[in-house]
């Protein structure tokens, strides 16, 4: 994977690219995030991690201002999520691949560059980035699950967004395939951009300059893996996570807990 070029228009400058206030949302008629705050430090790549079903998709969606929230509010990049003015400046990777089946990965690419306004070259320079330059002009249904999730990154590189929301990004691909493109998310935070990005897989962790571990809608712990580890006395993530868990009381559902 190459390098992602630079970044085409600076943003002011905010120090949290992501600030959430008391945020309260109810589906299927629950408090799935009852009441939750957190900040996301601009120019850091942020794990979000945590068990299936603890809320982490949704808090993405309201990140990106497409879920109904019920109070509490949500900033990006100083202004208030789904908001017109960030449309452009946010890129969000769904679980479900978001790419027309029956165009090629090159031709997926280009469209959601012109749609961004990205720069000609910004589709190479996307599919290079997921490793995908050899299968360019492959028609997206023919390509395997990982290739396909992807082809779906690449449509959310190319707009060099300022704020990229990652749904599991990494499910489904080989270790090598994972570790490029940790690496690729680490470039793109060091070029100033803010990588929230969410995995169930616990190992992840030492990706990551912060972590938010999510529980039942609740964090259980906002910090670097150095410090969860120091106050926990745990050896790795997956053993922090369970030692908070067990701290607070709950049972750590073998099959729930993550790894
Ligand atoms: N469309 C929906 N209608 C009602 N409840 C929902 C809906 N989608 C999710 N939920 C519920 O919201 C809670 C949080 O789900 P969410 O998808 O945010 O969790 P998650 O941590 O992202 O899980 P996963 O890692 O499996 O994607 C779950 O209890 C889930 O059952």
């Amino acid at each position: 994977m190459a390098g992602t070029g630079s970044r085409a228009q600076p943003s002011p400058p905010v120090d949290d690219a992501v600030v959430v206030e008391h945020l309260c949302v109810v589906r299927g008629g629950r408090p799935v995030l009852p009441d939750l705050s957190l900040r996301v430090p601009t120019g850091q790549v942020v794990g979000l991690l945590g068990p299936s079903g603890g809320g982490k998709s949704t808090l993405m969606r309201a990140v990106v201002g497409v879920q109904v929230v019920e109070s509490g509010t949500v900033t990006v990049l100083g202004a208030p999520a789904g908001s017109p003015a960030l449309r452009h400046r946010v890129g969000y990777l769904t679980q479900a691949p978001s790419v027309y089946g029956d165009l090629s990965v090159r031709d997926n690419v280009r469209y959601f560059g012109q749609v961004l306004g990205a720069p000609p070259d910004a589709a190479d320079r996307a599919m290079d980035d997921v490793d995908l330059a050899d299968h360019a002009g492959v028609r997206v249904d023919r390509l395997s699950g990982g290739q396909r999730s992807r082809a779906s990154l690449a449509c959310v590189l190319v707009g060099s967004p300022d704020l990229l929301v990652l749904d599991e990004p990494t499910v489904g691909l080989d270790p090598v395939l994972r570790r490029d493109l940790w690496a690729l998310f680490g470039r793109l935070a060091a070029a100033g951009a803010t990588v929230l990005v969410s995995s169930h897989v616990m190992d992840e962790a030492t990706r990551c300059d912060r972590l938010l571990l999510l529980r039942d809608g609740h964090i259980l712990s906002d910090s670097t893996l150095p410090e969860l580890l120091s106050r926990t006395g745990a050896a790795d993530a997956e053993q922090a996570f369970l030692t908070l868990v067990e701290s607070r009381g709950g049972t750590t559902r073998g099959e729930e807990a993550a790894g």
